[in-house]
């Protein structure tokens, strides 16, 4: 379903990521984990078709992320690690906004919005406006953005990072009923517990360079550790240059 062929990107003489080719099938929860400034964003930038690729290419179902954009978008969800809202449309308006821009009639728009609420915990703030949601709120606020068109992939940068623990258990129960429908999924995140609780598989960049990809089990294999992710990942992005940050 997605597919990195050789994608890189650098500024200047400064490789932000190396070259790298990877797979992520239909229906699978893909973890892309990395210490600070490893190179995720761009990656997934990269993959929304903001950034243009320095070499290679990424496909999403067959489609180039780069020259088909405006269509790759119909398929995919994208949450953003700090997801912008206009302030003063109510949360209910905002995803009414983004269901009619997919080309949902108005009707259906709501239908969705309001189903989406209801799903996210979010009912009571529907008629709030935006600016006077907590972060926890506009983090599920742009799930449900993300999910209004049911898309065939989601793409999310830090999804529960700073919600507490009852925002994080609905928001990962929404995620993995979307797995569980046939949803692919790329996460992008510093948590290792939810990776670890979520993900099928989990790559790891390390200084732009894609070092490890694989099962929990492959990477305990390659790492020869028999440690939990996070172990794991501090031993791998220990072997692969300087300590995890
Ligand atoms: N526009 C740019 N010009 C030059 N260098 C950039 C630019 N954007 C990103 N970089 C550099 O590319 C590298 C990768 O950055 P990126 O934001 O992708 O990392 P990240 O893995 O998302 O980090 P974090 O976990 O801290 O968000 C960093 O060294 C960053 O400074």
């Amino acid at each position: 379903m997605i597919e990195f062929q050789g994608l890189s990107k650098s500024y200047g003489g400064y490789e932000a990521v190396k070259p790298f080719t990877l797979s992520v099938k239909r229906g699978e929860v893909f973890g892309f984990l990395g210490p600070n400034g490893a190179g995720k964003t761009t990656t997934i930038r990269m993959l929304m078709g903001i950034l243009q690729p320095s070499a290679g290419r990424v496909l999403v179902d067959g489609l180039d992320c780069h020259a088909d954009a405006a269509e790759v978008k119909r398929h995919v969800g994208y949450l953003p690690d700090t997801p912008i809202f206009y302030d003063y449309l109510r949360g209910r308006e905002i995803l009414q906004f983004v269901g009619e821009m997919h080309g949902f009639s108005r009707s259906e728009a709501a239908g969705r919005a309001h189903r989406l609420l209801r799903e996210l915990g979010l009912e009571e703030v529907t008629e709030e406006f935006a600016v006077n949601y907590s972060m926890g709120m506009k983090k599920k606020l742009g799930l449900a953005c993300a999910l209004i068109h049911n898309p065939k992939v989601l793409i999310l940068d830090e999804p529960i990072n700073g919600l507490d623990p009852r925002a994080s258990r609905d928001v990962q129960e929404r995620l993995l009923a979307a797995a569980a429908s046939g949803t692919t999924i790329f996460v992008s995140t510093h948590l290792l517990d939810m990776a670890e609780r979520m993900c099928d598989r989990v790559g790891i960049i390390h200084r732009g360079a894609l070092v490890a990809s694989g099962t929990l089990e492959e990477l305990r294999a390659a790492a020869s550790d028999d440690g939990s992710l996070e172990e794991v990942f501090l031993k791998i992005t220990d072997e692969a240059g300087e300590p995890a940050r």
